[in-house]
């Protein structure tokens, strides 16, 4: 196999800035997601907070601490591992052990055969075992509340676990856009004895951003919704990143030469490359025919988030804080 070497281009230092307002996505369902949550929190055991394991700290949702924390024992799955370099997944265990996180596990639920899902049930079991049980202390029955952020994983998790220890198929709706659960789901029994039951939640996310480049990273991992950001501005963040990491899979996917750090061209070549054309009316009255730069914006993000350009840890800035 040969191995290209490319002529660097000069890694520029910033990324298209985008108006605070538009990282801003507080829609009424994830209020109202977040007080049904408080409310149930009397009728659950456990609280299994997902993130995604890119971005372990950026995807995090500090509003849980005070909100639904703290009551029940908590466990933080940091899902979708498949999309990280297995030498990160010490780095960002350590970081968030010192953050106070004790009850971690990484998993990937698009594995039938994931250690980390395996894990998942034991812990939890172990955890309220030695926990006061409160107002359920006569139940015989075991109830976890699922939270995370917006597309992280939080039915495909309930989903995996019903898949491993019942056997059944899916329960809980999963799909690529974030947003598709849009409040609290009726109980899901994933494990027959002792009976488990795991709550759907709604991924609810701060009502502010405040770190532009922390709100673009969770655009960037499907938090957010693409059109509320702009697919090209996420685009040239994700070129910005890729770069920073020497990760220049890029080059060939997009028809390009060289890496590259400016994202117009890196645009102008992959819809070339795709045959993505759009027609423009012209001040004359007819129809110019443009190469379609938002489609490829669209179809680059997409080849990120499905880990064509490899694992990528998007947080690691921010493991050594
Ligand atoms: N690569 C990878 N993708 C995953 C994994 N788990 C879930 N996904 C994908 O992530 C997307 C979101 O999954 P969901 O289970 O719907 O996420 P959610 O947190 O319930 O989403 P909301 O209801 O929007 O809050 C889907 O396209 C899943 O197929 C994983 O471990 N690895």
């Amino acid at each position: 196999m040969s191995i290209k070497t490319y002529q660097l281009p000069k890694l520029r230092e910033c990324f298209k800035l985008v108006d605070k307002n538009a990282l801003h996505w507080f829609p009424g369902h994830m209020g109202k997601g977040m007080k049904q949550m408080q409310q149930q929190l009397k009728s659950v055991d456990l609280v299994i907070e997902v993130h995604d394991a890119r971005i372990p700290i950026s995807g995090r949702n500090p509003n849980f601490k005070h909100t639904v924390l703290g009551v029940r024992p908590h466990i933080v799955v940091l899902n979708k591992k498949d999309l990280i370099h297995e030498d990160a997944v010490s780095q960002v265990e350590q970081k968030l052990a010192k953050d106070g996180f004790s009850n971690l596990i990484f998993t990937n639920c698009k594995s039938h055969t994931c250690n980390g899902v395996r894990k998942v049930i034991p812990l939890a079991t172990k955890l309220i075992n030695s926990s006061p049980r409160f107002n359920r202390s006569e139940q015989k029955d075991f109830c976890m509340m699922v939270i995370g952020v917006p597309n992280v994983g939080k039915s495909s998790l309930i989903n995996a676990l019903r898949n491993r220890h019942l056997h059944k198929s899916n329960a809980a709706h999963v799909g690529a856009v974030a947003g598709v659960t849009r409040s609290v789901q009726n109980r899901i029994k994933v494990v027959h004895d002792p009976p488990v039951y795991l709550l759907d939640t709604p991924g609810v996310l701060t009502p502010s951003v405040s770190n532009i480049e922390s709100g673009l990273r969770l655009a960037l991992c499907s938090c957010l919704q693409d059109h509320l950001v702009g697919e090209e501005v996420i685009a040239d963040y994700l070129l910005y990143m890729l770069n920073k990491e020497g990760n220049f899979a890029y080059v060939e996917y997009l028809g390009l030469e060289q890496p590259t750090e400016s994202i117009s061209l890196a645009l102008l070549s992959h819809a070339r490359k795709l045959g993505k054309t759009q027609k423009v009316r012209s001040v004359e009255g007819g129809y110019n025919i443009r190469f379609d730069l938002r489609s490829a914006a669209q179809s680059f993000v997409h080849a990120f988030r499905a880990g064509k350009f490899g694992p990528v840890l998007l947080d690691r800035d921010k493991l050594t804080c």
